[in-house]
């Protein structure tokens, strides 16, 4: 026999079960009230019944003319082979069988509970010790383990039963482990870690009363185990000494004259069944109550989730928060999701990247932001705030004011972004115009040229004049970057803005955007698949991959302890490290493809092409981790969360 545990029952619900909603919930449930009002009645004789009939217990044997009888008004359930009442030995029987069960509980709470507290709280060797030696005592086989015990210590119950305890207390050090994890995660217990309280005092007055639901769960499944146990030793007669009455010991009186009267096995055999299937029944409901407060808690955990992300991911000083924005296209066949669930923010003056591979949703998240979403796109959820109001609830027009004046957009190809029949000052001054209507065409005009200077154009005059097909590629994109300067916005969007820039015009160009950054005080959200131009010029990266962000954090933390497998990956297949680091050995490449929207797996989206992928990635949704402050990712892969 193997004592087992039932691992998922609750285990990672985290529930208050201590608190009054958890027993209305329970107490809600008539079967609830059935078993704790059964088990009740049964503690309540094991308590009475020794006292009130003290000479049951040593009692030998009874009226031997009338033994083996049945139910009469004599004896209401008859009397056993010695002639002694069978009722009163099941009474005074059921102290021993409940004391039983209790040493077993007691040692399995004991060790089970602070053990798997501590190994969740502090996760780390002594996670891995302890789930070690759960492994270990896992293959151990308990009844022979018990019957060795008994050989050293005969007819010794406690002994029997606290080595039970101890065989079952890995399975719940296991689910008090699972419970603890998303626990230790909550803002509260960060709280209380920064104010200093002590661990041990985290650990059982923040931690323990939250995994309780889970606890009493396992409680009254191995309860229902430990009675098992119990009933079968004292069967064998090997932990009850007779005349001691006891439930299991009274089957095996009812087994040895089970022809001569089957009846007397009946008593003591329900009711042992009876209370086995109260305490598993009471297992189930509490477990119920406790799924039933996990999906408010969820609801409530997901709010929270929010509240935790904006902590990282948002805070009241940003310009720019994009929050839980899903964006869709809709087609013939309905619509097809491309941004899912988006959160990202940008502060005053503060330079973010929005790193992935070509596909991944970048440019529609900047496109949202713009209001100028392609084709059928819309934004089906979330909100878009800039500079304390929301842009996705904004007219056209409304919108129209915004774009341009607050917000600049920068792309990859500047020279499509130029009308070829215009001469460049005419389209800078106009822009200039546009955004500062109060100006004269004369003062427009040298604004446009003052634009052409700060761009570090040699003789902007002269540059003035020329047409978009008389400009080098460089020199288009630092008109681009003058006309998105016009309305001198607070965030500028650069969209690829060197990708079409041969190496040294890249650089000369980011530098000038670090440069008019920090004279402008503009906000940059840059969009690009490089690395190297995401390390030079930003202070946080947010990569997105399958229209999700899946890690977003400083610059240095993601680049050197990326937490997300698709970082790494997109971090190893970075040409400028290898260049750097003057290896010239072929370039790792991330197999497979971005999927297409539409396409999308069911849970992790980078599932497919990751080498990391276990089973739990393809179950839901995956949610955002904060394994680090300002650090998101959305794995839950344990070797990343834990680096
Ligand atoms: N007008 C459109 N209609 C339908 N789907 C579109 C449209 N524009 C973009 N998409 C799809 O939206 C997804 C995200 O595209 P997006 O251009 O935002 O990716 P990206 O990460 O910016 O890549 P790139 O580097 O190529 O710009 C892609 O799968 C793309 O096919």
């Amino acid at each position: 026999m193997t004592v087992t545990t039932v691992a998922d029952s609750g285990s990672s619900a985290p529930t208050i079960a201590s608190s009054p909603r958890f027993w209305r919930r329970l107490l809600r449930r008539k079967l609830a009230v059935g078993c704790l009002a059964f088990l009740a009645v049964i503690i309540g004789i094991a308590i009475v019944a020794p006292i009130v009939m003290p000479d049951v217990s040593g009692q030998f044997a009874g009226d031997l003319l009338g033994a083996r009888q049945g139910p009469s008004s004599a004896h209401w359930l008859g009397t056993d082979s010695l002639g002694r009442d069978v009722l009163e030995r099941l009474l005074v029987g059921t102290r021993i069988t409940m004391v039983g069960v209790a040493e077993a509980l007691v040692a399995v709470l004991l060790l089970g509970v602070p053990i798997g507290l501590v190994a969740g709280y502090l996760g780390g060797k002594a996670d891995r010790v302890v789930s070690w030696l759960a492994d270990l005592t896992f293959s151990m086989p308990s009844i022979i383990i018990i019957l060795v015990v008994l050989s050293v210590f005969p007819q010794n119950m406690a002994a029997a039963m606290v080595t039970l305890g101890v065989i079952a207390a890995p399975g719940l050090m296991r689910i008090v482990r699972s419970a603890t994890l998303p626990v230790r995660e909550e803002l509260y217990v960060a709280a209380a870690q920064v104010s200093g309280l002590s661990r041990r005092y985290i650990i059982f007055r923040h931690v323990l009363p939250r995994i309780a639901g889970p606890i009493i769960v396992q409680s009254s499944l191995l309860a229902a185990v430990a009675l098992l146990v119990q009933s079968g030793l004292a069967f064998l007669s090997l932990v009850v000494p007779a005349p001691e009455p006891s439930w299991g010991g009274m089957v095996a009186d009812g087994v040895q004259t089970i022809v001569l009267q089957p009846w007397l096995i009946w008593p003591p055999g329900i009711v042992i069944a009876l209370t086995i299937l109260a305490f598993g029944l009471l297992g189930d409901v509490v477990r119920d109550a406790t799924a039933e407060g996990w999906s408010t808690t969820v609801t409530r955990r997901k709010k929270r989730r929010v509240a935790t992300r904006q902590a990282v991911s948002s805070d009241d000083k940003a310009l720019l928060s994009i929050e839980n924005l899903s964006v869709v296209f809709d087609t013939r066949s309905g619509p097809v999701p491309i941004l899912d669930d988006v959160n990202l923010t940008v502060r005053p003056g503060e330079t973010v990247g929005l790193v992935g591979e070509s596909g991944c949703g970048k440019t529609i998240t900047a496109m949202a932001v713009l209001g100028l979403l392609p084709g059928t796109g819309r934004i089906a959820a979330g909100r878009i705030r800039f500079n304390g109001q929301d842009l996705s609830a904004l007219s056209d027009k409304e919108l129209e004011r915004v774009r341009g004046s607050q917000i600049g957009l920068i792309s990859q190809e500047p020279m499509i972004s130029l009308n070829p029949v215009f001469r460049v000052g005419w389209q800078l001054t106009q822009a200039v115009r546009t955004h500062h209507p109060e100006l004269s065409r004369r003062q427009a005009k040298r604004r446009a040229v003052e634009l052409l200077r700060l761009v570090h154009l040699p003789d902007p005059e002269r540059v003035a004049r020329r047409y978009p097909h008389e400009l080098s590629g460089g020199m288009a994109q630092r008109i681009a970057i003058a006309r998105a300067l016009a309305g001198n916005p607070k965030l500028l969007i650069a969209d690829e803005p060197t990708t079409a820039l041969d190496v040294t015009v890249q650089a000369e160009i980011l530098d000038l955007l670090r440069e008019l950054q920090r004279t402008e005080d503009m906000a940059i959200l840059l969009v690009t698949h490089d690395w190297g131009v995401a390390a030079d010029l930003c202070d946080r990266a947010v990569v997105m991959y399958a229209g999700q962000v899946v890690e977003q954090a400083g610059i240095s933390p993601i680049v050197y302890e990326p937490r997300h497998p698709y970082t790494e990956a997109l971090l190893a297949a970075n040409p400028h490290a290898h260049e750097m680091d003057g290896d010239d050995k072929t370039l790792p490449a991330i197999l497979g493809m971005v999927p297409k929207p539409g396409e999308w797996p069911v849970g992790c989206h980078f599932r497919p092409r990751c080498g990391y992928a276990i089973p739990e990635c393809a179950e839901s949704a995956i949610p955002l981790a904060i394994p680090a402050a300002g650090h998101e990712t959305r794995c839950i892969h344990k070797d990343f969360l834990e680096r």
